[in-house]
């Protein structure tokens, strides 16, 4: 059985001050929520305070990226032990947004990916397809090239460590989420490509989200979905009542 994670990415958005607030109002919104695994990951600069906010608390704490080598002459870089030193869980691995603004390729992100799993870190991996990708019909192709390159070579009792959010980039931010179906197949679709390069059992073990356009409406169909294990959220994960209704989504 997976445990939905429902993560929130909250981008370049919140100062510090901002942060707290929203937590403050956010946690008793979701105190009784224990069927759900929930996640914000917040920029940088709120980490070490959101950190101390969250101790003792079920709700978990993730940076958007990560820079793979331990420490160095790399200006503006945060390392994966810089990360876990301030008790942060999870990292968000190859977003679209890191992928086509930073040029990330796939061989950089599969570094990011080995070394947080190294040092225990909950990796997010994103991947997905454009539109011209999707309307060629190369949605699966593109999704395997992104898998194939980050998680071949993972140690397979690693792979339950890891959670895969597929994205398609045409759904993010823009209010055009892929209906349930769609983002179901595709998902379906990804499960049997990691079942390919190791076994359905490890497989069946990966938690995979969707993300794009997630909002309080479109969340329980989504998650109504067999292989859907959780939702990485942008826009609506800004607002604390928003995000907990989609954290809340069974009610
Ligand atoms: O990481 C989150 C995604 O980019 C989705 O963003 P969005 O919910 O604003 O479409």
């Amino acid at each position: 059985m997976r445990k939905p994670v429902i993560a929130a990415n909250w981008k370049m958005y919140k100062t510090t001050n901002e942060a707290k607030n929203f937590v403050k109002q956010f946690k008793p919104l979701v105190e009784k929520n224990t069927e759900v695994e929930i996640v914000l990951c917040v920029p940088y600069t709120s980490l070490e305070s959101l950190s101390e906010e969250l101790k003792n608390e079920q709700i978990g704490l993730g940076a958007q990226n990560m820079y793979p080598i331990n420490q160095g002459a790399f200006t503006g870089e945060i390392s994966a032990e810089m990360l876990l030193n301030l008790g942060i869980k999870y990292v968000i691995i190859g977003h679209s947004e890191r992928r086509q603004i930073f040029n990330e390729t796939d061989e950089f992100i599969k570094q990011k990916l080995e070394k947080a799993l190294v040092v225990g870190l909950t990796p997010i991996l994103c991947i997905g397809e454009t539109l011209e990708e999707r309307e060629s019909g190369a949605t699966l192709t593109k999704c395997k090239t992104q898998i194939e390159s980050a998680i071949q070579g993972v140690p397979k009792e690693n792979l339950p460590k890891i959670i895969i959010a597929y994205e398609p980039i045409w759904a993010i931010g823009t209010g055009k989420t892929a209906s349930p179906e769609d983002a179901e197949e595709t998902i379906k679709g990804i499960r049997s490509i990691i079942a390919e390069i190791f076994d359905i059992e490890a497989a069946q073990k990966v938690r995979i989200q969707y993300g794009g356009s997630v909002n309080p409406e479109n969340i329980k169909d989504l998650m109504s979905k067999d292989n859907i294990d959780g939702a990485l959220v942008g826009g609506a994960s800004l607002e604390a009542t928003s995000f907990a209704q989609i954290v809340n989504y069974k009610g």
